[in-house]
């Protein structure tokens, strides 16, 4: 498999904190890759220079083969847009809004007409065993059920790349499960590479591979055991 997303000597400081000391990182095409490594080590710092939320002080990051830290701010956010979904741990979605909206609005803000961008995001519903929650707004639903509509919104645009920082956090362990199910079983279906951060040994134990983050540096390299 090819490497399809790098980070190379990234170093990247919050005032006088060291988040990132030179994080060297290879992510090969269709994997899924779980970061751990104890709190404050520079793990969501990693992932938001990978999925180019912010450019790094010093160092490369590369994705499909392109310098992402020399890309503009718009550059970046189109890149965002178009090629990576994210999942957060407390879903983030947008309250106001009912469940299909949420799901439909990367693919909006990606330019897709109306019609076609609610016709792609209900497709998703049956598929994350989520049929007849479309019209629900996203406060009534439970915690795991909101957690599946952020991952459909995650995979709304078809991403190369899935970013998940502690997708299970908010949840209990069943349900926390379920959707780690679902979020094992879409990307591989749809070829997409997953980035799991998260605390939880079971949660990685998902992955293909884990790395671990020690003070900024990405420094232990072991294979999962599946
Ligand atoms: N926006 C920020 N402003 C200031 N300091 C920050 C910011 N983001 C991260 N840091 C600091 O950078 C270091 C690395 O933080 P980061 O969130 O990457 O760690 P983490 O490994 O993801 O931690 P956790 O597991 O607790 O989420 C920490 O010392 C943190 O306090």
């Amino acid at each position: 498999m090819s490497v399809l997303l790098a980070a190379r000597g990234v170093r990247k400081a919050f005032g006088t904190t060291d988040a990132l000391r030179g994080a060297d990182l290879e992510v090969r095409d269709g994997e899924i890759l779980a970061v751990m490594g104890p709190s404050g080590s520079g793990k969501s710092t990693l992932l938001h220079c990978l999925a180019g939320i912010f450019p790094p002080d010093e160092g490369e990051v590369w994705f499909d083969g392109n310098r992402v830290d020399r890309l503009s701010e718009a550059g970046r956010t189109a890149l965002r847009r178009t090629a990576f979904g994210f999942v957060f741990q407390f879903g983030q979605l947008v309250p106001e809004l009912d469940a299909l909206d949420n799901v439909a609005l990367p693919l909006l803000l990606g330019g897709v007409r109306r019609g076609e961008a609610y016709a792609q995001a209900a497709n998703w519903f049956p598929r994350l065993g989520l049929s007849e929650l479309e019209h629900r707004r996203t406060g009534e639903l439970s915690g795991g059920q909101a957690q599946r509509v952020a991952l459909a919104r995650a995979l709304a645009v078809r991403p190369k790349v899935i970013f998940a920082d502690e997708p299970t956090g908010s949840l209990d362990t069943l349900t926390g499960e379920q959707v780690m199910d679902l979020l094992v079983d879409v990307a591989r279906e749809e070829g997409a590479t997953v980035i799991i951060v998260t605390h939880d040994a079971r949660v990685a134990a998902y992955a293909d591979r884990e790395v671990v983050v020690r003070d900024g540096l990405v420094s232990d390299f072991r294979a999962a055991a599946r």
